[in-house]
């Protein structure tokens, strides 16, 4: 691990009883990539992620997040990530102001910066005139975009998405990435599983999942002229075909 490194794993395995859900993945992260972590349903990505989150146990195997270690100091890795899940986790009957709030709370930034910060963040949404407005009244692409705001609001080294854009239009979903690379511009490093291959492509190292185990990892015009395919989708296709769980 050099001092680029900013995740390492080594045979990280998790096992629901007999079940080998995570199957001794090994990679590393540098710091300000995004890096996308594709596969099928049930290839074992959300479990994956929970891991290097502190959220999950794992079986076996090695991990540090951020310089800290997945096993003994999940604690110091949830004040220096941010964690966007499928079911992103804003009050929908709180304000978008209220929301902001409430997860800055969290984090014990001071009340001069939370008021800075939440006029940038409004202000980069285009939803000053909104700040009052229960989430629940805002439509799914906007509640996304809030919910990645909120999940960098306390500027931490890492993000992880867990399918951010899952149903939303190209348009909504483009507009996404930009606010993803602005975070990895910001030295925010961005880990991200998404089932859109145009996503894929926008990352800078892509790697699949298949069965527990990870196939493949490399860019994406690296895996694209190691598989002989003109596309993400047909590279997705190639590797995924294999698979023999089929999710839930
Ligand atoms: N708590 C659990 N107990 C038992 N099995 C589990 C548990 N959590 C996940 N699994 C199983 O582990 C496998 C991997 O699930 P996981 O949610 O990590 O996949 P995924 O790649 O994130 O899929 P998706 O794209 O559908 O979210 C699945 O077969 C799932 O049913």
């Amino acid at each position: 691990m050099n001092n680029d490194t900013i995740i390492s794993v080594e045979g990280l395995t998790k096992r629901f009883g007999d079940f080998t859900a995570v199957d001794s993945i090994s990679f590393q992260v540098g710091k300000g990539e995004i890096f996308g972590f594709l596969g099928a349903n049930g290839a074992g990505k959300t479990t994956a992620m929970r891991m290097l989150c502190g959220l999950s146990m794992p079986t076996s195997g090695k991990a540090s997040v951020a310089g800290f270690d997945i096993y003994k100091q999940t604690e110091e890795i949830k004040r220096n990530i941010g964690y966007m899940s499928q079911k992103f986790s804003l009050y929908e009957d709180l304000t978008v102001r209220e929301n902001i709030r409430f997860y800055a709370g969290i984090y014990g930034k001071t009340n001069s910066f939370i008021k800075e910060k939440t006029a940038f963040v409004l202000k980069q949404l285009h939803l000053e005139k909104d700040a009052d407005k229960l989430v629940r009244s805002l439509p799914l692409g906007w509640k996304q975009k809030l919910a990645f705001s909120v999940a960098i609001f306390h500027e931490p080294q890492i993000v992880f998405l867990d399918e951010p854009t899952g149903g939303v239009d190209p348009v909504t979903r483009r507009e996404f990435w930009n606010m993803i690379y602005k975070a990895a511009e910001d030295g925010i490093t961005v880990f991200v599983t998404t089932h859109y291959m145009d996503e894929a492509e926008y990352c800078d190292r892509v790697s699949i999942m298949v069965d527990g185990r990870i196939d493949a990892l490399d860019t994406p015009s690296g895996l694209k002229s190691n598989l002989k395919a003109s596309s993400m989708d047909e590279v997705f296709l190639m590797l995924a075909r294999k698979a023999k769980r089929t999710g839930d």
